[in-house]
């Protein structure tokens, strides 16, 4: 494995860029970010000091053990939690409570009110945030047709199975066109299967549309499958062990020898005495905080 240094551009090309040259400003900003949550008479630290830079059109992963404060941290972006120190900017500016450009896909797809057809599941965010009622139905019928559910506009969700229900709350966020997706575990309910297709409809999708995206997983597969970028989370509370540059992987990629020892040094980095190979810059108090490494 090569150590280079942190260069999100790297993401977009499998040959180094030239290190002098510029960085594009990142779309989503995490800076040193801690988040308590109040707990009896106490407190729970949930993520320590976790810095990262998303750029537009990443497919960013934020991969760590249960409890180390994934979800956490995409709540924090969604405007939901407010960290304890540090900082979260989306193009620059304080992320203070929720807004339309970010928009949350949960795992949880009974997020949508059985009582609303399929379209009119994903026009509602459209028309409460103000648009008119024949662009969101115009917006609704459109992503309804790129996530392959044209034909099921007027069904029910009780009547879909849990992928379909999936790819309506994916067609719902994207009409709502975020700056940023944020993903929490969102086919972690789904079994293997419907899970494997999902992540390849996504990876699809992306290819097609461009998005950016903040994807919540625990399973290392699924993060080198669906990720350009993934950051490594120590167990609680989150830290920042490591960076990994995935952008090579995908679908295609997941029976080959690279790709199981890139989850297999992966998973020695969070979970075994492994460290990565070397820091590229330290904490404050002088231990590696960070490195961005190629799996
Ligand atoms: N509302 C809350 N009040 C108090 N503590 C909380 C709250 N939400 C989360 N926590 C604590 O914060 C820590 C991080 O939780 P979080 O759900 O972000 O982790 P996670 O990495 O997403 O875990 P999982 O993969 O199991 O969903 C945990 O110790 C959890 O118990």
């Amino acid at each position: 494995m090569n150590i280079f240094p942190f260069q999100a551009a790297l993401a977009a090309s499998p040959l180094p860029a030239p290190l002098s040259a510029p960085l594009p400003a990142p779309l989503l900003r995490a800076q040193d970010v801690s988040i308590d949550y109040a707990s009896g008479a106490g407190s729970v630290r949930a993520t320590h000091q976790v810095s990262f830079d998303v750029y537009e059109g990443d497919r960013f992963v934020l991969l760590g053990p249960s409890g180390c404060g994934k979800s956490t941290l995409l709540k924090a972006v969604g405007g939901f939690v407010q960290p304890t120190s540090g900082g979260l900017l989306l193009r620059g500016r304080r992320i203070v409570k929720p807004g339309p450009d970010r928009i949350v896909v949960f795992q949880e797809f009974d997020q949508l009110p059985p009582w609303k057809t399929v379209r009119q599941n994903v026009m509602f965010p459209l028309l409460a945030g103000g648009v008119k009622k024949k662009e969101a139905q115009a917006r609704a019928l459109h992503w309804l047709d790129k996530v392959g559910l044209a034909r099921f506009a007027d069904a029910y969700p009780h009547t879909l199975s849990g992928g379909m229900k999936a790819r309506v709350a994916i067609a719902r966020a994207l009409a709502m066109q975020p700056d940023i997706l944020l993903m929490d575990e969102p086919f972690a309910a789904l079994d293997a299967l419907t899970r494997r297709r999902m992540q390849e409809e996504l990876q699809a999708l992306w290819e097609e549309v461009g998005f950016t995206m903040l994807f919540v997983t625990h399973s290392i597969e699924e993060a080198l499958v669906v990720g350009n970028r993934i950051l490594l989370l120590s167990p609680h509370p989150g830290r920042v062990r490591a960076e990994i540059d995935s952008h090579r992987f995908g679908l295609a990629s997941s029976g080959s020898e690279a790709f199981q020892a890139a989850a297999q040094r992966i998973h020695r980095l969070l979970f075994g005495d492994a460290q990565p190979a070397a820091p590229d810059r330290e904490s404050a108090a002088g231990e590696p905080a960070a490195v961005a490494v190629q799996a």
